[in-house]
């Protein structure tokens, strides 16, 4: 189901908790909403529809992958940059790594454990910020 995005600072704020099978809603709804604003978003974290759980989607080309409990094992070469948010106005600057290996659990609640760069490394801090409640 597309739910209402989350643009409360104070609640965006508020760490998530670890994630269990009992959350598959959640990664339903937000599959559907991050879809529902694909022209604008390329990544949600569960906060941002008002469900703290550690679970984040990145959009990776026409994928949408799901990470439960996604957690940064290695990271390397750091740079500085600016991002927006769905859940917040305008731009903020913002420190990334250009490469992270990330352990995560997919949408079957596998273990995964895999190393992205760039773009969808971006995206994926981005989205792990979220789950600790720190917004950009
Ligand atoms: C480059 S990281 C930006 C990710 C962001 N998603 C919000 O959590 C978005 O605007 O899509």
């Amino acid at each position: 189901m597309i739910k209402e995005i989350n643009r409360d600072e104070k609640s965006l704020s508020k760490k998530s908790k670890f994630a269990t099978k009992a959350d598959k809603q959640i990664i339903t709804d937000l599959a559907d909403t991050l879809q529902h604003h694909s022209d604008t978003t390329v990544g949600m974290a569960a906060n941002m529809i008002s469900e703290f759980k550690n679970i984040i989607i990145v959009q990776m080309g026409m994928i949408a992958v799901i990470m439960v409990n996604p957690v940064i094992k290695q990271k390397s070469d750091p740079y500085q940059t600016k991002e927006g948010c769905l859940s917040l106005a305008g731009e903020r600057p913002t420190m990334r790594f250009k490469n992270i290996t990330v352990e995560y659990l997919d949408q079957h609640f596998e273990k995964q454990q895999n190393t992205f760069s760039e773009f969808t490394a971006q995206i994926i801090q981005h989205e792990i910020d979220h789950c600790h409640g720190i917004i950009i």
